[in-house]
C-alpha cells in the first residue's frame, strides 16, 4: 500500500485529517510529537534560546516516525520532515539561530536523510497539503486552544504566523520528493461536515487511483 504524508501550517488540520484518512484507508496514523513535547512550551516562552533545541527535538522524533512508517509501508504521517527545515530557516531569518546552529542543523539533517537510503522506501508516495488562509489558521489555533500558541500569550505570533504562510507557498511549489495535491482547508470543514469530509476523502482517493496506488474498485474499510 501507500505512505501518505500531510503538510501545512500550524492548525491547518493535519493531525485531524491524519486520523480521518488513516481510518478510511485502513492504515496507521503517525502523529507529530506535540503534547508530549517538553521543548515546545519552552520555545514559545523564549524562542531565541530554544529554537535550535526544538529543531533537533523535532528532527529526532520525526526521523523515528519516518523509519517506522516507511518500514511498514501502510501509513499516514502528520507533517513531513521536509517542513522542518522551512520552520528552522524562518526562525533563523528572524534572528533566532546563529549561523553555526543553522550549518550544524543542515549537516545533521543531510546526514540523517542519507540514512533513509537503506530503507525500503525513502519518500512518501503522496504529499497531501492543506492550504489555509491566515484567518482560518488563527481560528483553528484558537479552537484547539494551546495556550502558548495564542496571540494573547504573545502578540508577535501574528507576524510569525503570517510569515509562516508566506514561507509555505514557495515551499509547496518546489516540493518534488513525491506526487502532491492540495486540499482547500478554508473551504472544507472536514471536522463538522460529513459532506465536506467525504469530499476531501474522495479527492485523495481519486488521486491515489490515478497514481495506481489504489485499485479502481477499491472501497473503504469502514470497520476499524
Ligand atoms: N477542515 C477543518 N474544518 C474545521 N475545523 C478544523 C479543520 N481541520 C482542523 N480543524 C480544527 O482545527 C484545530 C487544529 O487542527 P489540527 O490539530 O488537526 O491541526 P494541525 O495542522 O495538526 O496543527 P499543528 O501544525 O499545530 O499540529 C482542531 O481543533 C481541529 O478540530
Ligand atoms: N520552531 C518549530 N520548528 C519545527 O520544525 C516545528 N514543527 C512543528 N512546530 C510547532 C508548530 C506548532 O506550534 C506545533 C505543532 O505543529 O509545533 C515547529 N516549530
Amino acid at each position: 500500500m501507500t505512505v501518505i504524508v500531510l503538510s501545512g501550517p500550524i492548525g491547518a488540520g493535519k493531525s485531524s485529517l491524519t486520523g480521518i484518512l488513516s481510518k478510511y484507508l485502513g492504515t496507521n496514523p503517525f502523529y507529530e510529537s506535540v503534547d508530549d513535547n517538553p521543548v515546545l512550551p519552552l520555545f514559545y516562552e523564549n524562542p531565541k534560546k530554544y529554537a535550535f533545541l526544538l529543531q533537533v527535538y523535532f528532527l529526532n522524533t520525526r526521523f523515528q516516525s519516518i523509519k517506522s512508517a516507511l518500514t511498514d509501508d501502510n501509513n499516514v504521517l502528520d507533517r513531513s520532515i521536509y517542513e522542518d527545515a522551512l520552520f528552522f530557516q524562518m526562525n533563523a531569518d528572524i534572528g533566532r539561530a546563529t549561523k553555526e546552529e543553522v550549518d550544524t542543523y543542515y549537516e545533521l539533517l543531510h546526514n540523517m536523510m542519507s540514512e533513509l537510503d537503506r530503507m525500503p522506501k525513502k519518500n512518501p508516495d503522496l504529499l497531501v497539503h492543506i492550504d489555509v488562509s491566515y484567518d482560518t489558521m488563527l481560528k483553528r489555533i484558537q479552537k484547539r486552544g494551546r495556550n502558548y500558541e495564542q496571540l494573547s500569550y504573545d502578540p508577535t505570533l501574528e507576524d510569525y504566523y503570517k510569515r509562516l504562510l508566506r514561507y509555505y507557498k514557495p515551499w509547496y511549489e518546489k516540493y518534488d520528493y513525491s506526487p502532491k495535491m492540495t486540499i482547500d482547508g478554508d473551504k472544507f470543514d472536514f471536522m463538522a461536515s460529513e459532506e465536506d469530509r467525504q469530499e476531501v476523502l474522495n479527492q485523495i482517493v481519486a488521486k491515489l487511483k490515478e497514481m495506481g496506488k489504489l485499485d479502481e474498485n477499491w472501497k473503504p474499510n469502514l470497520v476499524k
